[in-house]
């Protein structure tokens, strides 16, 4: 996090070159460490205040009632909000959750994010259980499974997936993954990956949320741009921002890589899902107002981005395999979003 602040910064003063930048990390990191622990101090009033208010409203509500049901919702949403944001603020690492339905790519938009396949996608290998991707130290690949200490050893993906399907999990419990964090840079900058079953597939959403995203920093919408979006996938983001105040949301429309196959009605869907994609974050959700949702949505393909990442980390042109037409653009589209989710979790940051 703090080479987030730090990147942040320098973009800010322009200040380059190492012992600028060591001088000001220290000083960065000291008034980073002091401003949290105010703004700590000042939440861990803050939720003292919120739980005594609703308290003596539920009071209240039971001598007499003159507060409505509404109120006391309210009175009671503060409670969460005010929890996730303390946690939020007691974390020293970002994390970034991934949701849509099944198959739309969750697993493909973090593989070429990573710059590897590291997570199992596919025919063959559904999500099956939340699966957490974060750095370890010293160059080891392991997984560990929920109320387990033991390392199981992880060497490719192959037994990855293997391990994934053998363990008897429960499908909101969480299986997380330690990748050598010298592989990606995301991963050394301490932001941790949450892949999730698909939203379609669960009727478990409160469960979800209340134990994997009250304390996410941003979370990505992963949708089929083939299809339309969903009553379910809008749902759970309904239920999300319910018990976060304004979550930081971008919206994938994946594997736009099939549009190619109809240029001619290409242009009209893109502008059809991008208008929809916005009102569902303006109107509906109401995190963001027009100029910021049109900077949260994006048109990729996750496959296409993760198979030129292969190819350019063995020294070929990002284009080498079958490619369909307009791939530069998708790949300029995807780095575009990279950019800006970079942006968001870096504020988030501070
Ligand atoms: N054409 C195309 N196929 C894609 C793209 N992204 C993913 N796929 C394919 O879609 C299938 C499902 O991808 P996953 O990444 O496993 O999808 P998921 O959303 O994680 O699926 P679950 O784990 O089942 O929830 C795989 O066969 C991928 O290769 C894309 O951008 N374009």
């Amino acid at each position: 996090m703090a080479a987030y602040l730090n990147r942040t910064i320098s973009l800010v003063t322009g200040q380059t070159g190492p012992a600028d930048d060591d001088r000001h990390a220290s000083s960065t990191d000291t008034i980073f460490v002091r401003a949290k622990k105010k703004i700590n101090d000042i939440y861990g009033e803050i939720e003292e205040y919120v739980h005594e208010t609703t308290t003596f409203i539920n009071a209240l509500h039971a001598e007499a009632e003159i507060v409505d049901k509404a109120e006391r919702e309210l009175f009671e949403s503060y409670v969460y909000k005010v929890a996730a944001i303390r946690e939020v603020l007691q974390r020293d690492h970002m994390k970034v959750a991934f949701f849509g339905r099944t198959s739309n790519g969750k697993s493909s938009v973090i593989n070429a994010m990573l710059r590897e396949k590291i997570l199992p996608s596919g025919i063959g290998h559904t999500t099956n259980c939340f699966c957490q991707v974060e750095g370890s130290n010293g160059g080891e690949a392991y997984l560990m499974t929920e109320g387990s200490e033991e390392k199981l050893n992880v060497v490719n993906i192959k037994q990855l997936a293997n391990a994934l399907c053998q363990e008897k999990l429960c499908e909101s419990s969480l299986v997380r993954i330690f990748w050598p964090r010298e592989r990606c840079s995301l991963l050394r900058d301490d932001v941790v990956f949450v892949d999730s079953p698909g939203v379609d597939v669960s009727a478990n959403l409160d469960d979800w949320i209340d134990n994997h995203c009250l304390n996410a920093d941003v979370f990505v919408l992963v949708l089929n741009a083939e299809s339309t979006m969903t009553r379910a996938e809008k749902q759970f983001f309904h239920t999300v921002s319910q018990k976060l105040s304004k979550p930081n949301i971008f919206i994938l429309n994946n594997r736009w890589d099939a549009s190619a196959n109809e240029p001619e009605c290409q242009e009209s869907v893109k502008s059809q899902h991008t208008e929809r994609c916005i009102d569902f974050l303006t109107k509906e959700l109401k995190v963001s107002n027009e100029k910021e949702a049109a900077e949260r949505v994006f048109f990729v393909s996750a496959r296409e981005t993760l198979q030129a990442r292969i190819e350019e980390a063995k020294g070929n042109p990002p284009h080498m395999g079958a490619i369909a037409e307009g791939f530069q653009i998708r790949y300029f589209e995807f780095q575009d979003f990279e950019r800006k989710f970079e942006e968001c979790i870096s504020q988030s940051a501070k």
